[in-house]
């Protein structure tokens, strides 16, 4: 293994093979425990109709079902969160009824995303970039689980896993603010895998993965963006050897994306120097 492999695939803690029924149990017992430790009524989380919030919706469902089974007040809220018309409308539909939440919200953040965009307006004389109101998006989807998880006293669910977590594929404060991170250790495949065996529908599981975030460009695939596949991140998180130059795209992103990964840099912090 490459050095900085060696030291990423320990920071991820990725295993090369799982055992799914093994891997489900951990996480919903994380997710109940967790609640049980703080007191907190409920999880929050946005479903897309993608592969993260498929899974991370049914671990939380399973969780507060395990709790209240123990006699303890515990509620999900999914919570449907499009900007407009959500184009793969029928898959968010899909991923709600596999994971038949005890509540779904709806929160359309189109008229918050276009306030954003005219105070920016005034301020600038031009719109946000397409790219920059696709960050907005996601922070105003944080947002909206935050005054929903605040009112109901529960918890923000991410979605974050190894493969988005190594490449920094995601908002900063945006679908990476969140309270629990449930899908951590796991890289990509490792999340269908657990899809698939919680009996999801096949056009799930086998979602290909969209930040959708961009106007101009609907759906576009990750992959598009990251220029690397998912298959290479996961096999590298795996421990096994990837082609140089995607080794080094990958090693890349990961450095140039360190910030992310930790809280705010303070005047004591010196990680940042190396
Ligand atoms: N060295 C540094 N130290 C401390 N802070 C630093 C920094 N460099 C930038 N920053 C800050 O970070 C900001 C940039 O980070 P950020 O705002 O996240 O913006 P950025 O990383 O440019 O964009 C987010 C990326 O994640 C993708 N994404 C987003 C959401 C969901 C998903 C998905 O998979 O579903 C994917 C999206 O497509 C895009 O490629 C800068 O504006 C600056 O404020
Ligand atoms: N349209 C949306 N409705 C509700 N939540 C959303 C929406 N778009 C993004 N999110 C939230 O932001 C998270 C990050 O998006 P991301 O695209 O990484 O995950 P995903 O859509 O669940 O899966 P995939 O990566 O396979 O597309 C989602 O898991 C979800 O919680
Ligand atoms: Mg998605």
């Amino acid at each position: 293994m490459r050095e900085l492999q060696k030291a990423i695939v320990e920071e991820m803690g990725v295993k090369p093979e799982i055992d799914p029924e093994q891997e489900v149990t951990r996480r919903v017992d994380f997710l109940a425990d967790y609640l049980k430790a703080t007191g907190a009524k409920g999880l929050v989380l946005g479903i897309s109709g993608g592969v993260d919030s498929s899974l991370a919706g049914k671990l939380c469902q399973l969780a507060v079902e395990q709790l209240r089974a123990e006699g303890l007040d515990a509620t999900f809220h999914a919570m449907r969160l499009p900007h407009g018309i959500q184009h793969d409308e029928d898959d968010a539909k899909r991923a709600v009824e596999f994971i038949a939440p005890d509540q779904t919200h709806t929160f359309n953040i189109e008229k918050a995303v276009t306030g954003v965009d005219v105070a920016f307006n005034e301020s600038f004389g031009r719109n946000l970039l397409d790219y920059h109101r696709g960050n907005v998006k996601a922070r105003l989807r944080m947002i909206a689980q935050y005054a929903v998880a605040g009112e109901q006293q529960a918890l923000v669910v991410g979605t974050d896993h190894a493969a988005e977590s190594t490449t920094g594929f995601f908002t900063k404060y945006g679908d990476g603010g969140a309270d629990v991170l449930p899908l951590f250790t796991l890289n990509k495949r490792q999340v269908r895998v657990l899809l698939k065996h919680l009996g999801a529908d096949e056009r799930l599981w086998m979602k290909a993965p969209t930040a959708d975030l961009l106007d101009e460009t609907p759906g576009q695939l990750d992959e598009t963006e990251l220029g690397i596949t998912y298959d290479h991140i996961d096999d590298y998180l795996e421990g096994r050897e990837i082609p140089e130059a995607e080794a080094e795209k990958l090693e890349k992103r990961y450095l140039a994306t360190r910030h992310k990964r930790t809280v705010p840099v303070s005047i004591a912090d010196q990680w940042w120097r190396s």
